[in-house]
């Protein structure tokens, strides 16, 4: 088992993370193996899927797949189910799948806008009511939703994924308020600029928009998933066992912006 990040603080607890065959996902389902949990990693492509499972079990843990389609509701309950009763009980999950790409409002078709409303609002949705339905049963469980800061600012050139977001967002708290008295807890994380392979394809594909990516962000650096997912694990685990209904942004101070001034001491 890889010790250098892990503890057995997850170990006896099963988590089902949406995407995690790939990029944060994968990074999250990692490290909940590495603290000694079980995870089942879901998404459409098997492929990814088996490699994030052998990543885990080569490291000496715990892991199965499953594929399945956010979208469509009748899978999901069957897919969360089966990861339920294979551990004999579900104490996470990561709320993680998402589709985006870059285009101008007018230019959305309804099917883009169909396509990441359907993945990351509806299937967050379809999921978190599978998996509440063990959680409530067992009186405790802890949801994490990956969403992303423009979801309270907005972002020009993705007005379909900052309203799937947003949604996000609102449903965690609200929710969370809802089943806070029964021992299930919500949050949301927001990761700023994170180098995957799907949010390069999707949002930085050249070097010049990666440049102008870079530039956005204050302490220069785009993050990891590695780093991303040592945030989820804090979120996901009993010592956050008091925080429902929030936000962590792990963003290098992206959405906060850079200084408009010129003196070199608070320029950024
Ligand atoms: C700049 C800094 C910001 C930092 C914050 C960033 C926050 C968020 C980041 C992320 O979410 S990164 C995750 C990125 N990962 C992915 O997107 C991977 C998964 N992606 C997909 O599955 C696809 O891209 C998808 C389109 C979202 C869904 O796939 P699906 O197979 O269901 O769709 P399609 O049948 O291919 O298409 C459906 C629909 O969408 C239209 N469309 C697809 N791509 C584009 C595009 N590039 N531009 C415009 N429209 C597109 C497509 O034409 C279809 O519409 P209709 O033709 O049917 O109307
Ligand atoms: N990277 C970044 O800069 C940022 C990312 N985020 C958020 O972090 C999360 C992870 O992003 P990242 O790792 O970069 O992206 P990836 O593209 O690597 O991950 C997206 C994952 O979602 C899965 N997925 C997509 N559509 C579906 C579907 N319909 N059903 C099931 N699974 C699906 C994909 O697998 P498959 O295609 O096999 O289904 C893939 O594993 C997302 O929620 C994203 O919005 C937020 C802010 C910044």
């Amino acid at each position: 088992m890889n010790k250098e990040v892990g503890s057995d603080e997850f170990t006896g607890r099963t988590a089902l993370v949406t995407g995690g065959g790939t990029g944060i996902g994968r990074a999250t389902a990692r490290r909940w193996a590495a603290g000694g949990g079980h995870v089942t990693v879901l998404g459409r492509r098997e492929e990814p899927l088996r490699a994030t499972v052998e990543l885990i079990e080569a490291a000496g843990g715990s892991a199965d797949a499953v594929a399945c389609d956010v979208r469509d509701p009748a899978a999901v309950e069957t897919a969360v189910d089966r990861a339920a009763e294979r551990a004999g009980r579900l104490d996470v999950l990561v709320n993680n799948a998402a589709g985006n790409f870059v285009a101008a409002g007018e230019d959305i078709s309804p099917g883009g806008w169909k396509a990441v409303i359907d993945i990351v609002l509806n299937g967050t949705f379809h999921c978190t009511r599978a998996a509440a339905r063990h959680m409530l049963d067992q009186g405790s469980g802890s949801v994490l939703n990956v969403i992303a800061s423009y979801a309270w600012h907005g972002h020009p050139g993705t007005a379909h994924s900052a309203a799937a977001k947003a949604g996000v967002l609102a449903m965690t708290r609200s929710l969370a308020v809802e089943w806070a008295p029964r021992g299930v807890r919500l949050n949301c994380l927001a990761p700023g600029p994170t180098e995957t392979e799907g949010a390069s394809a999707a949002l930085w594909p050249t070097e010049a928009a990666r440049a102008r990516v870079l530039a956005s962000v204050p302490a220069g650096r785009f993050t990891t998933p590695e780093e991303v997912a040592e945030s989820a694990a804090f979120l996901i685990s009993d010592r956050a066992a008091y925080i429902t209904g929030e936000v962590l942004t792990v963003d290098g101070g992206q959405w906060l912006g850079k200084s408009v001034y010129t003196d070199e001491r608070v320029r950024t």
